[in-house]
């Protein structure tokens, strides 16, 4: 294993994503009001873009108006020609291709953070596409620290079947804060305040990067999605069972072969029997129900992570 210093270019340009699912508040209100006045988030040396990436739904409060737009970052959508006939949110990743990127070239954003919200209990996480990404890895270690004693939870999305093409994707470094509990359409000050703290440290840590700090070798506990779990369903593919009250709100403690899982609407209980302890979360969110996902399971880890600091051209 290697611990040579890695080298990235100044973040000379980054944004703050609101909205991409039109129904996740505090990320919502906050871009809505860093766009009004900017002072919170300005930092020296670097352009920071407050950006409502899906207005409609915004407007309409719903996750999306034709498709998730956090699903639709894909090669595919990049590359088809068409115009008005598109689902919106395809025309949407069209257009935030040309602001933020191109998707892969020199010319995209540095840095985006997206900010979300869910109805599980996970408090706050920081969502990860990459183990090999030692600038977005310094950045969570930073902001765990700065955040403790309150935790900090980092998920991580690499893998090779359940990986999705997300809006962020499109800068170089891509990090999403993913905070709740929070029902769909509304604000929890303590949500909101935990989110915007968490974005204070993301740009204090892009600042000291910027002017030179260099971070050393460290280590990072993420837990890397493992797999994905549907809620029990009968043969015309209803559900027919719940997440059992001893599951449920219970994000990232550890669940035991034999641990219950669901509860039928007859009162029976449905027990884990994988082969040793994996941590749930995005249990019983509401945005899942129809992806067929009552919670994913994941598996922890910690990652060595590299010393960064700025090139020097
Ligand atoms: C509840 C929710 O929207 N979660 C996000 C997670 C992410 O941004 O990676 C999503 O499914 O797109
Ligand atoms: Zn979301």
């Amino acid at each position: 294993m290697s611990s040579d210093v890695c080298c990235f270019a100044e973040a000379r340009r980054v944004a703050i994503f609101g909205g991409t699912h039109g129904n996740e508040m505090s990320g919502i209100m906050l871009v809505s009001m860093w766009t009004k006045n900017d002072c919170e988030i300005r930092r020296s040396r670097v352009h920071i873009e407050p950006f409502i990436s899906n207005p409609r739904a915004v407007e309409k409060c719903a996750r999306y108006i034709d498709t998730d737009l956090n699903r639709a970052f894909t090669e595919e959508n990049l590359s088809t020609a068409g115009g008005d006939e598109l689902p919106y949110e395809v025309r949407r990743v069209k257009e935030i291709n040309q602001i933020f990127g191109p998707k892969g070239s020199p010319d995209a954003y540095d840095v985006i953070i997206d900010l979300h919200n869910t109805t599980s209990n996970m408090g706050s996480t920081l969502i990860l596409e990459s183990s090999t990404d030692h600038f977005t890895l310094q950045m969570v270690h930073y902001i765990k620290k700065a955040m403790a004693p309150e935790s900090c939870m980092v998920l991580l999305t690499e893998h090779p079947q359940l990986k999705y093409s997300t809006t962020r994707s499109v800068a170089k470094h891509a990090v999403g804060f993913e905070v709740g509990p929070q029902p769909q359409g509304v604000l929890r000050s303590n949500i909101f305040q935990s989110m915007r703290m968490i974005v204070k440290h993301a740009l204090d840590f892009i600042e000291m990067f910027n002017s030179g700090v260099e971070f050393p070798a460290c280590r990072v506990e993420v837990f890397r999605v493992h797999e994905r779990v549907d809620y029990p369903r009968d043969t015309n593919g209803n559900i027919s069972a719940m997440v059992h009250p001893h599951l449920q709100d219970c994000d990232w403690e550890p669940l035991n072969p034999g641990d219950p899982m669901f509860q039928t609407f007859d009162g029976r209980t449905i027990v884990y029997e994988g082969a040793g302890p994996v941590y749930p979360t995005f249990i019983n969110e509401a945005a899942y129900y129809e992806k067929n996902q009552a919670f994913i399971t994941t598996c922890r880890e910690t990652v060595a992570v590299n010393p960064i600091r700025k090139s020097t051209q």
